[in-house]
């Protein structure tokens, strides 16, 4: 299992993950996205599944309607790792191809 990044380390990250906030500490990597209709949403959170099963690593995921909120952590760490720039980064592509 990966281990806690520095508070310097996921601040650079996040340069390249302009989407997602971080509030820093033991918080998450938040990012949330409209998509054109609901069902466009939970197609988003069903390909998003998949990629988290094959990783192992699970967002938390609030559904509005349309507008999805994905959360990264890595909760046994109690905070952000590489496992979450990599699941936010696969998001991102995700979400990419859906808008
Ligand atoms: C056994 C298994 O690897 C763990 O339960 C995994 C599953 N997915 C997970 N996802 C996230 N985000 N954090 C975890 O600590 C975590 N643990």
């Amino acid at each position: 299992m990966a281990d806690l990044l520095s508070e310097e380390a996921v601040t650079t990250a996040l340069a390249t993950l302009d989407s997602w906030t971080w509030a820093g500490g033991s918080s998450a990597l938040v990012r949330t996205a409209k998509l054109p209709t609901f069902l466009a949403a939970i197609a988003v959170v069903d390909r998003v599944a998949v990629i988290a099963e094959q990783m192992d690593h699970h967002p938390d995921i609030d559904i509005r309607w349309r507008t999805l909120t994905f959360a990264c952590a890595t909760h046994s760490k109690g905070g952000v790792t590489d496992l979450d720039l990599r699941l936010a980064t696969q998001i991102d592509e995700v979400i990419a191809a859906a808008v």
